[in-house]
């Protein structure tokens, strides 16, 4: 079974349609990249795929209908890490990454013990605990990041989506996030990200290209198709070539 699957007409936005035809496989414990120019309509596919985003078409969330999950279980499910984020500028670090837990306990109820373990484990995973009680904006892009990143990370969810995650974070940052998802999908759990590090979305386990609001192409990042494709959709002046044992895309 696939983490999600959806067959989406359309996302129709004042009169337009900002993306259209996707059928959009997710595969379960695998690490899925979503690349593409601007404006090809990632992030739109993203929301759409999370519920966030009305759309006309079908959305399988573990092989049930998006619309049929009671909403706490979909979040206990379902972790969302979105793009340039507002909202919580004045609680502090630890409060941001406790809101994570919410889908875990009753109505109003405090942190159980077992929250307080989650937030700080994620918040050390990031490298963000040492803030901990900073308040979200004071902190740098970077570090506001990494608190973000740190949510979606507590809660513990089999599936969670990020858009852009690596904006902000300097290389060393970026290779950790790497490894974070690594080991995500090593417990089993899949990772879907919007990236635009082409270089670092070649290392995922699957490559979903956009172009013009459609999917043009989705296999593995390995894949001689899979090259072709970047290279039809980005011009024929990027270089992708093996480093190390490892894809590396330039543009040259
Ligand atoms: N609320 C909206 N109303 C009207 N147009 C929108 C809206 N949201 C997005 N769009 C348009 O839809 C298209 C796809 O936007 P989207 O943000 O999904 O692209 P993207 O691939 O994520 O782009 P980027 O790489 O620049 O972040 C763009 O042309 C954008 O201007």
């Amino acid at each position: 079974m696939s983490a999600l699957h959806a067959r989406i007409d359309r996302v129709r936005v004042d009169g337009r349609d900002l993306i259209h035809d996707i059928d959009l496989d997710i595969p379960q414990s695998r690490w899925t990249a979503i690349v593409g120019p601007n404006g090809a309509g990632k992030s739109t596919l993203l929301r759409a795929i999370a519920g966030l985003q009305r759309c006309d078409g079908s959305v399988q969330l573990a092989g049930r209908p998006l619309a049929d999950w009671p909403s706490r279980e979909r979040a206990r499910h379902l972790a969302w890490m979105g793009q340039q984020e507002t909202g919580a500028d004045d609680l502090t670090a630890q409060d941001v990454v406790q809101l994570g837990r919410l889908p875990h306990r009753p109505w109003l109820a405090a942190p159980t013990a077992a929250d307080h373990a989650a937030v700080q484990a994620a918040m050390q995973a990031t490298q963000s605990w040492a803030w901990r009680e900073r308040r979200l904006g004071s902190l740098s892009g970077g570090e506001r990041q990494r608190v973000l990143l740190a949510r979606a990370l507590a809660v513990e969810a089999p599936l969670t989506l990020m858009d852009e995650p690596l904006a902000h974070l300097d290389p060393p940052h970026q290779a950790e996030w790497m490894a974070l998802v690594r080991a995500r999908v090593a417990a089993g759990h899949s990772v879907v990200s919007v990236l635009h590090e082409l270089h670092l979305a070649l290392q995922a386990d699957h490559l979903v290209l956009m172009a013009d609001g459609r999917i043009v192409h989705a296999g593995s990042p390995a894949d001689a198709a899979t090259h072709e494709a970047l290279k039809r959709v980005f011009g024929p002046s990027l270089h992708i070539a093996q480093i190390e044992g490892r894809w590396v895309a330039l543009p040259l």
